[in-house]
């Protein structure tokens, strides 16, 4: 296993996230295999890694819905999961998670009920929401009739409701145009910087690494290394971030390799392709 690069806020800051020797099984496979990081608070921290090596099951993880968890996961100073956290955090899945058959507004004005929001201030709230995702023109839309990267708005706009401290977004750029992305990119950094907001990001597609003051890089339910963009290539000897990731990816495989041991001598007569 390679060092991890470990840069934290300042001293004395408490991380929006801390986990050390996070587990978690699905099914029969242990899918996030002894985790250890931290997401300092007011960051915009991305979680990069392939298809499939644990970035949903992670965030599920923080949010506190996904079962067979083990080690230590700390969210905002609570353990994931405590029911205090609830009005503290927002998370948006990848799937848009929004009424087809409510209107862009009836559906923040339900959740804004659900999550407790006083009567009283709902229609403030809501407005706001629809202003920062941009879709206030579309407020009396039915949900169903908008595009996809429309319907994500929304349920961006939802988990916006409230002023959550930390949002958890899994793909949120997924699907959208170039200038829809940037906008976006733009509105993550502007509640990070106006708010505190700390925002946990996913993503696997390299070129977002850039827009992020921090990177959680996975590769196969394991965190192959964090810290910040710049130090990150640094450490992979690469201009890139994709570059350092593919870098640290060969590095960690030759290290798995040489704690393997001799090669199986079977394995050595398979003819070579
Ligand atoms: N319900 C389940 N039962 C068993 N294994 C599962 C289950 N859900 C996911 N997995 C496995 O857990 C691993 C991690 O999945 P996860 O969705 O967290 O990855 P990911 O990095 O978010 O992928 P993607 O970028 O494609 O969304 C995968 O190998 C997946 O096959």
């Amino acid at each position: 296993m390679i060092n991890k690069i470990a840069e934290g806020g300042s001293p004395g800051d408490q991380p929006a996230v801390r986990a050390s020797g996070l587990r978690v099984t699905r099914g029969r496979r242990e899918v996030l295999r002894g985790l250890d990081f931290a997401v300092p608070a007011g960051s915009v921290t991305g979680l990069l890694g392939p298809s499939g090596c644990g970035k949903t099951t992670l965030m599920r993880a923080i949010v506190g819905a996904q079962s067979r968890v083990t080690g230590t996961l700390e969210v905002l100073g609570e353990p994931a999961g405590a029911p205090a956290l609830r009005p503290r955090l927002g998370y948006v899945t990848q799937a848009p998670s929004v009424y087809a058959d409510l209107t862009v507004r009836g559906n923040l004005d339900y959740f804004a009920a659900v999550l407790g929001l006083p009567r009283a201030e709902r229609p403030r709230e809501v407005e706001r929401v629809l202003d920062e995702v941009d879709l206030a023109r579309h407020a009396t839309a039915l949900t169903r009739d908008l595009s996809g990267g429309q319907r994500s708005r929304v349920s961006l706009a939802a988990a916006l409701l409230g002023t959550p401290e930390l949002l958890v977004l899994d793909e949120p750029t997924v699907g959208l145009d170039p200038v829809l992305r940037n906008a976006l990119w733009q509105l993550f950094h502007r509640l990070a910087e106006e708010r505190g907001t700390t925002l946990l990001i996913s993503s696997h597609v390299m070129d977002e690494a850039d827009r992020c003051e921090r990177l959680v890089l996975m590769r196969e339910g394991r965190v192959l290394a964090d810290g910040t963009p710049e130090a990150l290539r640094r450490r992979g000897g690469a201009d890139s971030v994709e570059g350092a990731f593919l870098a640290l990816v060969a590095a960690d495989s030759d290290n798995e390799r040489g704690a393997a041991g001799p090669a199986d001598p079977d394995h050595e007569r398979e003819p070579r392709r």
